[in-house]
C-alpha cells in the first residue's frame, strides 16, 4: 500500500500540472509568433528603417517581444520545473518510507515472511513501477506542448476561404470577355461603403482606362472582377455569368493582372516569366523556351534581360530586386502575355519611371492590351488618353464616361485633372504627350 501511495498523487497532480501549463504554452506560442512577424517586418523594411535610422526605435521594440517571450518561457519552465522536482520528491520519499518500514521489520526480525533478497528484489521491481509513472508526466508535459503548437497550426490550415468555387460551377469552353458590373455595392469594414452603385458594362475587347482621385475605389473595383473579394450588392458578370457561379482557377485564368510594384519570385528571369504558363518550361536547362522569348520581345523586355549577366538564366532573386521597378513592371506584362487572358487588368503600371521606360511600358501595354477587354488604372492620363473609353470615379461611384475628347470637352472632373497634370503638377509626361 506505501509502495502504490503515490499512484493517486501522481495522477492528481499531473491533471493540475495540464491546467496549469496550458496557458503558458498557448502564451508561448502567441509571443514567439508576433516576435517572428516583428523580425521579419524588420527585415522586410530594412531599406525603411535605414533611411529613418530607426535602429534604436526597432531595437527597443523587438527586445520588447523579446521580453515578453522570455517571460512567457520562464514561467512554463518554472512550472514544470516544479512539477517533475515534486514527482521527484514524492517517489522518493515513498522510497525511504519504504526502506524504513521493511527495513526495519528485517532488522527487529518482526517479520518472518521478508528476507533481505526479496526485500532486495521488490526494491528494484519498484525503480521499475515509478519510472513510468513518472514518464506519466512527461508524457502529459509533451502533449500539452504539442497540443498548443498543433491549434495554431490547423487554426491556420481550417481556416475557410471566404471566395470559393460553388458547387456545379461554371466552366466556359471559351471566353469572350464581355464584363458587366451591374449596381455594385462594396465595402471592406461594414458601415464603410467604398463602392456605391458602380455600372459599367464593357465589351469584349474595349480598352477602359480608369481615372479619379487617390481612393476614388479603381483598384477595389477591378479586385471584384478575380474574385479577390465578393460584392455586398449588384454583380460582376463575365460574359453574362456572376463571377460567383464561375469555377474560380477558370475566372482567374482569364483575368491576367499587372499590379505598379509586380511580385518576382526568387528565381530566373525565364521561370518568372514561364510563370505565366508553366506548360512552356521544358525541364531543359540549356535552352530558352521560344514562348518565353515572344513574350518577353513583346513586353520589351528582351533587351534588357539578354544584357543582364546569364541572360534569362539569371537569378533575380527574391523579389527582384535586383531589377528596377520599370524593368519588374515589363516582366510582369510579359508574364502576363504568356498567361494570354482574355481579360486584362493594368494598375498605374507606367508611374514612377523615367520617359524612356514609360514609352518601352506603353508599346509593350498597347500589345497586352490589343485584341482583349483591358482596365487601365493610370495616374498618368497620357497612359489612357488612347483607350476606347475613360471612366472618371469619385467616391465610390462612376461620374464621368466618355472618350479623352468627349470628357475634355465636357469640362468636368477629368477636364482639371488633365489640366492639372498637363501643368505638370503630377507629371511632365502629360505636357510631353499632348
Ligand atoms: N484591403 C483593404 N482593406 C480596407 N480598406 C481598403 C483596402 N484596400 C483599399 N481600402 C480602402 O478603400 C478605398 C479605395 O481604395 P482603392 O485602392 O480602391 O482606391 P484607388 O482609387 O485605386 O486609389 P489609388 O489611385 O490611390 O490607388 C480607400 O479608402 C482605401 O483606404
Amino acid at each position: 500500500m506505501i509502495a502504490l501511495a503515490p499512484v493517486p498523487i501522481i495522477g492528481l497532480a499531473s491533471g493540475r500540472f495540464l491546467t496549469w501549463i496550458e496557458p503558458k504554452y498557448r502564451g508561448i506560442r502567441e509571443t514567439v509568433s508576433r516576435l517572428n512577424s516583428r523580425l521579419e517586418n524588420n527585415l522586410g523594411g530594412a531599406r525603411v528603417i535605414k533611411t529613418f535610422n530607426r535602429y534604436e526605435f526597432e531595437l527597443d521594440r523587438v527586445s520588447d517581444q523579446s521580453d515578453h517571450y522570455h517571460d512567457e518561457k520562464v514561467g512554463a519552465i518554472k512550472i514544470r520545473r516544479a512539477f517533475f522536482s515534486g514527482l521527484r520528491i514524492i517517489t522518493g520519499l515513498v522510497f525511504v518510507a519504504m526502506l524504513w518500514v521493511v527495513g526495519s521489520d528485517i532488522i527487529t526480525g518482526s517479520s518472518s515472511a521478508l528476507e533481505a533478497g526479496v526485500v532486495a528484489t521488490f526494491f528494484m521491481l519498484l525503480r521499475r513501477l515509478y519510472a513510468p509513472m513518472r514518464r506519466v508526466g512527461k508524457t502529459a508535459n509533451k502533449y500539452q506542448l504539442a497540443k498548443s503548437s498543433s491549434e495554431r497550426v490547423f487554426g491556420i490550415l481550417g481556416h475557410e476561404p471566404e471566395v470559393t468555387s460553388p458547387e456545379d460551377a461554371y466552366v466556359p469552353e471559351s471566353v469572350e470577355g464581355h464584363v458587366e458590373f451591374d449596381d455594385v455595392t462594396f465595402s471592406y469594414e461594414e458601415n464603410e461603403t467604398i463602392l456605391n452603385g458602380v455600372d459599367l458594362d464593357v465589351a469584349a475587347g474595349e480598352t477602359v482606362g480608369l481615372a479619379g482621385t487617390t481612393g476614388a475605389g479603381k483598384s477595389t473595383l477591378l479586385k471584384l472582377l478575380p474574385r479577390f473579394y465578393d460584392v455586398d450588392d449588384g454583380a460582376v458578370r463575365v460574359d453574362g455569368v456572376d463571377v460567383r457561379e464561375w469555377d474560380l482557377p477558370h475566372l482567374r485564368e482569364h483575368v491576367g493582372i499587372v499590379e505598379q510594384n509586380p511580385y518576382m519570385f526568387s528565381g530566373t528571369a525565364e521561370e518568372n516569366i514561364a510563370y505565366g504558363d508553366l506548360s512552356v518550361l521544358s525541364g531543359d536547362d540549356e535552352s530558352v523556351s521560344d514562348a518565353v522569348v515572344d513574350a518577353a520581345k513583346a513586353a520589351e523586355a528582351h533587351e534588357f534581360i539578354t544584357d543582364l549577366p546569364e541572360g534569362y538564366d539569371t537569378e533575380i532573386g527574391e523579389r527582384g530586386v535586383k531589377l528596377s521597378g520599370g524593368q519588374r513592371q515589363r516582366l510582369a506584362i510579359a508574364r502576363a502575355l504568356l498567361n494570354d487572358p482574355e481579360i486584362v487588368i493594368l494598375d498605374e503600371a507606367t508611374s514612377d519611371v523615367d520617359t524612356e521606360t514609360e514609352e518601352q511600358i506603353q508599346q509593350s501595354l498597347d500589345r497586352l492590351t490589343a485584341d482583349r477587354t483591358a482596365f487601365v488604372i493610370a495616374h498618368r492620363l497620357s497612359t489612357i488618353k488612347d483607350a476606347d473609353r475613360i471612366v472618371v470615379m469619385e467616391e465610390g461611384q462612376v461620374a464621368e464616361t466618355g472618350s479623352h475628347d468627349e470628357l475634355l470637352r465636357a469640362d468636368g472632373d477629368y477636364a482639371s485633372l488633365w489640366a492639372m497634370q498637363a501643368g505638370g503638377s503630377v507629371s511632365g509626361a502629360a505636357t510631353a504627350d499632348d
